[in-house]
Formats: structure tokens, C-alpha cells, sequence
């Protein structure tokens, strides 16, 4: 009898484009394949000091550490820490993976017992019909090995979203209960916000449709707080600080009108996912924080990361189709609106759609509410991606 001595953890390589997006979603699949299926979990980033931002207990220097259960080694080129084949291998947004990877596999094959790792791209997320189409394609590759294309989605013929088991009921014990966000607002040293003010997140890229919101925030009749991130939507609000954008500092607000900016210092994603909770709208961007606005159950303006020719313009149309599904047209055409004048940075209509949504609040609240319920059909991604690997 020969005895399967082969590794059985999985690894995911993800190399950090620009910005948090694609560590941000593998670092969440990471701690929920570890927490909830008690796999052990490799991740390979290729900038822990981008890394560092979501996750600001990480020491760059490191080549490997561990937080939350899962094994972060750093991907440098040749690799410090050699691979080992586990049970899957997972390369995020295709991104080339080592050449080692390949040799070590290959020298691996030479033994009967060892069976390849499964080798699975895990794509971007996009709501657009086709992906029903490819998700779980094989294709063989010229090493001989065949790779799976995984693809998240809205449907149950796609991949899922990635949410955690317990993030439900967490964030409903949260909302309940107004001292938590208060406490929140507390440790992020944030002063003077009544329970009667409106509270916006706002996590986007530069675009004039915020300096034009700001503006319009600022003669509101409601106190408006816009709490945002030290990063990229500072770029376009200069105007209104009246200083040199490098002198802004986490921790400063600066008053403008009936609106207060506060300057948050960058979060784990455990703190980003709170203070999505605590605010009335949110302004997300990318892929995680859009996923995290949607499971906030608040309204949200999604920017979504530009791309060539518009494309980005497509996906966000398949998204709000998906997400309108069963609002009423009133309710949808403004908010639809309201998103595009955001995203095709129109200062005007910006406006004019953000007066209309204070006339349907309430039904798009709770709208909001129910979405993470209906979004999320029978399972999320990390359950269905085990699934997948079980079928294989
Ligand atoms: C503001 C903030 C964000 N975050 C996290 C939440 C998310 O995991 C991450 C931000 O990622 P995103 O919302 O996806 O936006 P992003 O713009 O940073 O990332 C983008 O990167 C591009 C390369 C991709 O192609 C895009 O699809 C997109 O993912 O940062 C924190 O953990 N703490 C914070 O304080």
C-alpha cells in the first residue's frame, strides 16, 4: 500500500497591479478558506508594502509570516522561499506565475503517486450574461496541465461573491445598536456628528463628480459628514481645502459649508468593513469595497476602475440591470443615473440625480437591505470554489 504523502494546502498567487483591489480579494479569500474550511493557505504577494495598507500589522522585510491563519510568503523574483505543490493552485487575475511553479510540478510528476496540483484563474468579478458561459472552462496549457478559468458572478451558474459565513449576522448586531457606530467614530477621533447628520463614506478615483458633490453638499440643510480615506479622492477636492494636498494629514476635518470632510487613516479591511456599516451612503470603487458596500445593506454609488474604450461603462450597466431587478423604475432610473454622471465624472447630472434619490431613500434603504440576501442565491464563492475543487 503506498501512503499519499503529498502536500495538501493550497497557494494563490496575486501580484498587486495598481492599487488594493486584487490583494484585497485574495487576502479575504485567504482568511475565509483558512477560518471557515480550515484549509491551510499559502499566499504569495508579489508588494507586501502595498499589502501593508489593508493589512498594517504586516511587516514588509518578512519573506513569510502568518495572520489569521494563513501563511503570507513574499513572491520575489527568484523565489526566496521555495514552492511546494499542494492541493490547488490559484493564480489571481492571471497573473504569470513563477517558472519555478512549473519546474517544481514538473519534477513532482516524475513520481507515480503525484497528482498535479488543479489549477484554477480566479478572474474579476462582472455581472455581464457571458460569464455564466465560461465559468469553470478548462483550458490545457503547454506544460501539459490543464487550468480552470473561475469566475465570480451574480448567478448560481457562476462562481459566487465572496462573503463570510458570520458577515450577516455581525453587521445586523452592529447596525442594531447606534453606541457601536458611535464608538467607531469615536476611535477614528471623528468629532461632532449628531445622530440627525448624514454620514457618507467616499473610497473612489479622482473625478470632478465629487468636487461637484462636495459643492452641493456644502449648502445642504442637513449637516453632511464625508468621511474619506487618505488616497485618491483627495486629488480632486484641492479646491476646497485651500492647501497643498501633501499637508493633508489623517486625522485632520476640514469644515466647508454644512459639510465636514474628515481625513481617515487606511483601515484593515475588518475596520473598512465597519465603517461601511456606520455610514448612511457609501462611495466605493473597484471590486472589494464594492462587494463590501453591497453587504454594508446601504445605498452606494459604485466607480468602477476605468477601462480602455469604456468597457467599464458595460459592466457597470450589467451590474445595475442586475442590482434593479426588482426596484421600481422610478427608484432605478434615478439611481442608474445618478451612477453614471459619477462615472463619466458629469458635474451637473451628478447633481441633479443625487436631489432625486433624497426623494426615494427610504425604498432604496431598504432595497439595500435585502439585496446581500437575494445576491447570494444558495452560496457564496469560498463554499462554491470547494465545491468545485471536490467535483474536479
Ligand atoms: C479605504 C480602505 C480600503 N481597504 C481595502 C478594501 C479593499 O479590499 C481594498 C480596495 O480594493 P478595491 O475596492 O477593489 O479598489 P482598488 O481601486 O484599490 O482596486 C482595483 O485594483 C485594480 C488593479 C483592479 O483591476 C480593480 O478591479 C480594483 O480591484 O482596500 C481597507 O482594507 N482599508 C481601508 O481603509
Amino acid at each position: 500500500m503506498t501512503t499519499n504523502t503529498q502536500a495538501q494546502h493550497w497557494d494563490i498567487f496575486c501580484a498587486v497591479v495598481d492599487n488594493y483591489g486584487d490583494i484585497g480579494v485574495t487576502w479575504r479569500l485567504a482568511k475565509q478558506l483558512s477560518a471557515e474550511y480550515q484549509l491551510a493557505i499559502h499566499l504569495w504577494v508579489d508588494d507586501l508594502a502595498s499589502f501593508s495598507h489593508i493589512l498594517p500589522a504586516l511587516d514588509p522585510s518578512l519573506p513569510q509570516q502568518m495572520f489569521n491563519g494563513v501563511t503570507i510568503i513574499k513572491w520575489d523574483q527568484p523565489l526566496s522561499i521555495g514552492y511546494t505543490p499542494g492541493a490547488v493552485l490559484i493564480e489571481a487575475f492571471a497573473c504569470d506565475l513563477p517558472q519555478e511553479v512549473f519546474d517544481q510540478i514538473e519534477n513532482c510528476r516524475q513520481q507515480d503517486t503525484f497528482i498535479s496540483p488543479l489549477w484554477l484563474n480566479l478572474e474579476y468579478l462582472s455581472a455581464e450574461p457571458w460569464v455564466e458561459g465560461c465559468h469553470g472552462l478548462p483550458s490545457l496549457q503547454n506544460s501539459g496541465l490543464k487550468k480552470y478559468f473561475y469566475f465570480p458572478g451574480f448567478t448560481n451558474k457562476t462562481g459566487g461573491l465572496i462573503c463570510e459565513h458570520a458577515l450577516a449576522s455581525e453587521r445586523d448586531q452592529w447596525q442594531s445598536d447606534p453606541q457601536y457606530r458611535q464608538q467607531l467614530f469615536a476611535q477614528l477621533g471623528l468629532e461632532g456628528i449628531s445622530d440627525a447628520d448624514k454620514v457618507i463614506s467616499v473610497f473612489s478615483y479622482e473625478t470632478q463628480a465629487l468636487t461637484s458633490l462636495c459643492q452641493q453638499w456644502s449648502q445642504s440643510d442637513l449637516n453632511i459628514h464625508a468621511l474619506i480615506p487618505k488616497g485618491r479622492s483627495l486629488n480632486c477636492l484641492a479646491s476646497i481645502f485651500g492647501a497643498e494636498l501633501e499637508a493633508i494629514q489623517a486625522g485632520q476635518a476640514i469644515q466647508y459649508g454644512a459639510l465636514t470632510i474628515h481625513i481617515l487613516p487606511m483601515t484593515d479591511q475588518d475596520g473598512y468593513d465597519r465603517l461601511l456599516w456606520s455610514c448612511d451612503f457609501n462611495i466605493v470603487r473597484g471590486e472589494d469595497s464594492f462587494l463590501r458596500a453591497q453587504w454594508a445593506a446601504k445605498p452606494f454609488i459604485w466607480h468602477i476602475y476605468p477601462q480602455e474604450e469604456d468597457y467599464h461603462l458595460i459592466k457597470l450597466d450589467a451590474f445595475m440591470q442586475v442590482y434593479c431587478n426588482n426596484l421600481s423604475p422610478e427608484i432605478a432610473s434615478t439611481w442608474q443615473a445618478l451612477n453614471l454622471a459619477f462615472n463619466q465624472g458629469d458635474t451637473k447630472r451628478v447633481i441633479t440625480h443625487w436631489e432625486r434619490l433624497n426623494l426615494v431613500d427610504l425604498p432604496l434603504q431598504q432595497h439595500a437591505k435585502q439585496w446581500p440576501i437575494d445576491a447570494l442565491i444558495d452560496a457564496d464563492l469560498a463554499r462554491r470554489l470547494v465545491q468545485f475543487v471536490k467535483n474536479r
